[in-house]
Parts: C-alpha cells; structure tokens; sequence
C-alpha cells in the first residue's frame, strides 16, 4: 500500500531509478506521487514512458510539491543542489540523502540548522527489491522520521540501521559491492566459456550459483563456512578450485577492495567538507 507521501528524487540518475523502479513495484509509492528532477530533459519521456512518474527540470519544484525529498546527485555536486534548494526547504520536510561519503553535518550547515535529515547507503539490487540500505538519522531527525525512511528501503530490500561514522564502510562494502559481484559474475561467465560451455548458458549458470548460495545462506543462517564445507568432497573438485582462489589471494583481494571503495567514500566526504561552493 502507498505510504501516502509525495517523494521528489533530485538527480534522476541510475541509483534513483533503481529506487524509483523498486518503490512503484513493491506498491509503497503511485506515479504521481514521485517528482523526478534532473539537469537533463531527455530523463523526462525516459521516466515518464517507464514509469509514468512527474518530471520537472527544476529541483525546486521538486521540492516544493513534496514531503520527502531524496538528494540523488554525484557528491561532486550536491554543494552546488543544495544552495539551490536551501531555500525551498524547511522543517516540515524530511530530507533522505543517499549520497556516498557527504557527511550529514554538512549536508544540515548547507540547508539551514533545524533540517531532519536522513542519510542512507542503499545498492542498486533495490530495482528488483532485493536492495541493502543502511540508515542513519541526523540530529534532528526523529523517531518517526527514522523509521519513515527505513520503512521506503525496507519495502524494497532489507535495512539497517548504524552509527553515521560507519556508513562509509557500508558504501564500500553493499553500496559499491554489486559492482564486485558482477564482475565476479563476469569472470565465472568468461570460466564456463573457457572450459567450453556456451556463453548463454555458462552466464546463466554463474549468475543462479551466486543467487542460490546466497540465499541458502541467508534461508539456513548457516555460517558460510560451513556450508562451503558441504559442497567439498575430500580429494574432489571444490577443494582444488578452492586451492587455486586462496593461492590467488581472492580473500584478501576482496579485503582489499572494500577497504579501498571505504577509503574513497571518506575521501569524498572530506573534498566536501573542505569545499564550500
Ligand atoms: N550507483 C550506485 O550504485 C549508487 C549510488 N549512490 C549514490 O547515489 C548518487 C547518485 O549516483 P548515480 O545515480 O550512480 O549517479 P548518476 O550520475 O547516474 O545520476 C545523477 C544524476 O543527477 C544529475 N544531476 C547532476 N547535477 C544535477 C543538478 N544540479 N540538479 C539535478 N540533477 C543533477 C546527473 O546529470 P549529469 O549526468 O548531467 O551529471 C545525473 O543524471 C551518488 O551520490 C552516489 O554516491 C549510492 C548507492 C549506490
Ligand atoms: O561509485 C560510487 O561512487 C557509488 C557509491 C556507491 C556505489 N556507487
């Protein structure tokens, strides 16, 4: 059922679609209660023959004929968004950031002290409800404002809510993590291939084996060792794949990787703060 709010997505991009595809699907939104706003026109007919939503090139006007208001622009220019809107906007309002790394302290100097503001990690698997957001509410944020926002993320996946200081570690890992698991996909795909399955079907399969092992962890509860341990046989296959992704460091490659993305999402904040244009 619709939550019965107006929700403006400033900056119509790739994550706000995701959320806009996943809201209208899970119900929780109509249509005509979501404002698209974006600096490009062609976005219009895009979203509205999609998804039948409104559009608007002016980000004010979002603004203006919305309760909720979620900020979709690149870090790099949500300076610039939110001294434009600043003055649209007040306490009656609560603000849903899903920008990496913009810390919410700068977010609330920038629109005037008092804004409740909501800042949240979400992932691109929210277009098929199957999205990981984590949520973090600012200072004067309520109660209700907290559990409004989680309940948008929670009908298109599952939620968390954490300390701020830890929303970089969570873009680095479920924000940025889609794109490892798609490139894990990606070279599973191009494995089939090589030990001579055809494309189609080596895709198909690498892709079912990630959807299937993560859902039999998270049906079972199993620790993944455990069941990793399940499909290895003494003397068999697993265990000599294995051998060569532990001879190749995979583990700590990935360590790696999500320390690395954790690292740029607190870059990102820092290049905001010290910016004030
Ligand atoms: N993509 C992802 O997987 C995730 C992204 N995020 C966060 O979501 C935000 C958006 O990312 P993403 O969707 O990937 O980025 P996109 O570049 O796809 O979307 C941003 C959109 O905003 C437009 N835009 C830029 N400036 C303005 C402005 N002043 N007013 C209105 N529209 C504007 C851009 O236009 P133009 O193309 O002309 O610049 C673009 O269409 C980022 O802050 C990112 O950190 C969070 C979680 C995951
Ligand atoms: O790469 C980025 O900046 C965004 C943030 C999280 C995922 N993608």
């Amino acid at each position: 059922m619709s939550l019965g709010k107006r929700i403006a997505f400033l900056g119509a991009g790739n994550m706000a679609e995701a959320l806009v595809k996943g809201l209208l699907r899970a119900g929780v939104a109509e249509p005509r209660e979501i404002v698209c706003s974006d600096r490009n026109e062609a976005r219009g007919p895009e979203l509205k023959q999609r998804y039948g939503v409104e559009f608007t090139r002016s980000n004010r006007e979002a603004v203006e004929r919305c309760e909720l208001v979620v900020l979709s622009v690149k870090p790099q220019v949500m300076n610039k968004l939110l001294a434009e809107i600043a003055p649209v906007l007040d306490d009656k309002k609560l603000v849903i950031s899903i920008a990496a790394g913009v810390p919410i302290e700068a977010i609330e100097r920038k629109l005037g002290h008092g804004v409740r503001i909501v800042r949240t990690m979400p992932n691109t698997p929210a277009l098929v409800g199957a999205g990981a957001t984590a949520l973090s509410a600012g200072e004067h944020a309520t109660e209700a404002d907290l559990a409004q926002a989680r309940a948008l993320f929670d009908a298109i996946g599952k939620t968390a809510v954490v300390d701020e200081g830890l929303l970089d570690a969570v873009t680095g890992l479920s924000g940025s993590g889609p794109a490892y698991i798609f490139l894990i996909i990606e070279a599973l795909s191009d494995a089939g291939v090589k030990v001579g399955l055809p494309r189609a079907t080596a895709q198909e399969l690498a892709a079912q084996t990630v959807l299937g092992s993560a859902k039999l962890l998270i049906d079972t509860g199993e620790h993944p060792g455990r069941l990793k341990d399940q499909v290895t046989s003494p003397g068999g296959t697993a265990i000599a794949g294995l051998h060569t992704l532990e001879a190749g460091g995979l583990r700590t490659t990935l360590m790696d990787a999500v320390e690395a993305a954790t690292r740029r999402s607190r870059e990102l904040g820092e290049k905001f703060l010290e910016k004030d244009d």
